[in-house]
């Protein structure tokens, strides 16, 4: 990941690299050699020197030494002053966000440098959204310490979260009366029928724009690519979903390679009839927590986030996410034995008798951090493969609210107030479903708590008007007792949400649980449960938080003067 090479831009350590740089380094070569032929020997003892040695020349020397070495001293004081100084303005830049790397949009967005410069947005909407609050249900950023890094004992039992006290009423009431035509230029809750996700003028798959039919002995997933459609991934019903999720858990492994790229270790695994699946290994336990002072983008990959994202996608509705299933597999049998090349060089057998292997990539690949079965039995997450780029070529957009990967720099959205102004009136976020979609990520990703969203993809073939793909979800569900409100900003900056996210939203906050369905949903994975209890809980939590955003925004938009005061008073 491009962002995390820019780590470690530290500046230049010690006094050394000035004193020895530029001019001052030729003056001083010149004065050494100066002195090595005058000085050098001036130590040498006395009774090696010649007796004819006039004792003037000796004096002269070392007022010479003397000066030079006061000279040496006055420069380095001065050039560790200025370094010092340079050091203390850099510093405060990083700490500012302002060492004037603005993060380009797609290279197009010009984002002034307003008088908003330092003051974050991020603290503003935290202001407005955690501490403004007094409705029943109370947005917060949720923050409850957790029992430990770990579960201290047991399977936490699956809780029904209690009726709640909100039913969001008057967002209720939005929804209603769009249905029924009104409201159609509702400036937060865009209505169906302006939505192009639900209109849906064209829709055809991948097959139709290349004219492809798949083969009498096609694998399922070869039908389900031809299928991927202009605006999903598949269809509410599709029943080769649960095909592709069966091969991919039962059919025999005949290749595994490791794929380049990325920072973390992935292997591509082959099955019989050209069947490719992305498999990411467990590491933890499932009730393992993103260490404390871990930023986003030096967390572990868990596997069964990848699991998890994929059903959580497709219960909201959205389907943008490939099917992703858990096994347990043979690490000697269907990893050693079907390899080949340098990966074989990285397996070992650890002190506690376990068969381990480290792969090569730039995060974790090492003995320290190698993977391990127990003691060959590995489990992981395997994601369908997406079709070849010779089929279906996509396209990677760096995310407008991308963080800055970089453990003080901040991005321009945390800085900037109005950036969605900027945003919004940039193509292609300027019309049609492309910023919509991009609210739908950060629903998604503030219910998973996935932080990681540095860019996203589409295909091709379809333009401008297609879904972006949920793409990396490895890094998700990593802190379960806190809900990171920066993961709504794009949400909170623009005010703008689909009436169908929202609808999809109220429904599992006055009816059955998103918890509840999630739970459902993944118990048909083979290595169920996928997550732990309090991630669940979690979801419950947070779609309160999203729902009273909303609110605020629709609360904004008809009393816009009223909203200003009460906000920041
Ligand atoms: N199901 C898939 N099929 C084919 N290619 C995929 C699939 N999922 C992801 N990829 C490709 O592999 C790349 C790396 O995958 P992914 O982002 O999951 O790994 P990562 O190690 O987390 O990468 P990064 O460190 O860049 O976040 C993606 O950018 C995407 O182009
Ligand atoms: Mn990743």
């Amino acid at each position: 990941m491009d962002g995390i090479g820019r780590l470690g831009h530290d500046p230049p350590r010690g006094p050394s690299a000035v004193w020895l740089s530029g001019q001052w380094r030729a003056r001083w070569r010149r004065r050494w050699r100066g002195c090595a032929r005058d000085c050098k020997r001036s130590p040498s003892p006395e009774h090696a020197r010649a007796p004819s040695t006039p004792p003037p020349r000796r004096s002269t020397a070392r007022t010479m030494l003397n000066m030079k070495l006061k000279e040496r001293l006055a420069l380095a004081l001065s050039a560790f002053l200025v370094l010092f100084t340079l050091m203390l303005i850099v510093d405060l830049q990083m700490d500012y966000g302002m060492s004037g790397h603005r993060v380009p949009l797609h290279g197009r967005v010009k984002v002034s440098d307003d008088e908003d410069k330092g003051r974050s947005a991020y603290i503003e909407f935290r202001k407005r959204f955690l501490q403004k609050s007094n409705g029943s249900n109370g947005s917060r950023e949720y923050e409850q310490s957790a029992p430990s890094e770990t579960s201290s004992g047991g399977e936490p039992e699956p809780r029904t979260p209690a009726p709640p006290s909100d039913k969001y009423e008057d967002l209720e009431e939005i929804l209603h009366e769009q249905l029924q035509g009104k409201l159609e230029d509702h400036q937060v809750v865009v209505p169906p029928h302006r939505d192009l996700n639900v209109l849906r003028p064209e829709n055809p798959t991948i097959g139709e724009m290349e004219d492809l039919e798949p083969s009498i002995n096609a694998s399922n997933l070869e039908k389900f690519q031809l299928r991927i459609a202009q605006h999903e991934l598949y269809e509410e019903e599709e029943v080769l979903v649960d095909a592709v999720l069966k091969d991919m858990s039962s059919l025999p492994i005949i290749h595994a390679e490791q794929k380049e790229g990325g920072t973390q270790l992935k292997l591509i695994i082959d099955y019989p009839n050209g069947i490719q699946a992305l498999f990411k290994p467990m590491r933890f336990a499932r009730d393992v927590q993103t260490l404390p002072n871990h930023f986003y983008f030096s967390d572990y990959e868990r596997h069964n986030a990848e699991i998890a994202a994929f059903h959580l996608d497709r219960i909201l509705g959205f389907r943008r996410a490939m099917p992703v299933v858990g096994r347990v597999l043979n690490m000697t049998t269907e990893i050693y034995d079907v390899t080949e090349g340098d990966i074989l060089k990285t397996f070992f057998v650890s002190p506690a008798n376990n068969f381990c292997f480290h792969g090569k990539c730039s995060y974790y690949c090492d003995t320290g951090h190698a993977i391990c079965g127990n003691p060959d039995m590995l489990e992981g997450s395997f994601a369908a493969f997406l079709p070849s780029s010779d089929l279906a070529e996509r396209k990677v957009w760096r995310h407008p609210w991308r963080r800055s990967y970089h453990k003080r720099r901040k991005a321009q959205w945390e800085l900037q107030s109005d950036y969605c102004d900027t945003v919004r009136t940039t193509a292609p976020y300027d019309s049609g479903r492309r910023l919509l979609d991009l609210m739908d990520m950060a629903v998604f990703d503030f219910l998973t708590g996935n932080m990681d969203r540095h860019h996203y993809e589409t295909f091709k073939m379809f333009g401008n008007e297609t879904f972006t793909l949920h793409l990396d979800q490895g890094r998700a569900f990593g802190k379960a007792f806190h809900d990171e409100l920066s993961i709504l900003a794009p949400l909170l900056q623009c005010c703008v949400l689909r009436h169908t996210t929202l609808r999809n939203l109220l429904k599992f906050h006055n009816g059955i649980p998103l918890s509840k369905y999630l739970r459902e949903s993944m118990k048909i994975d083979p290595v169920a449960p996928i997550l732990w209890e309090p991630h669940l809980a979690a979801l419950d939590r947070r779609i309160v938080t999203i729902l009273d955003a909303i609110r605020k925004c629709v609360d904004k938009t008809n009393n816009p003067l009223q909203a200003e005061v009460n906000d920041f008073v």
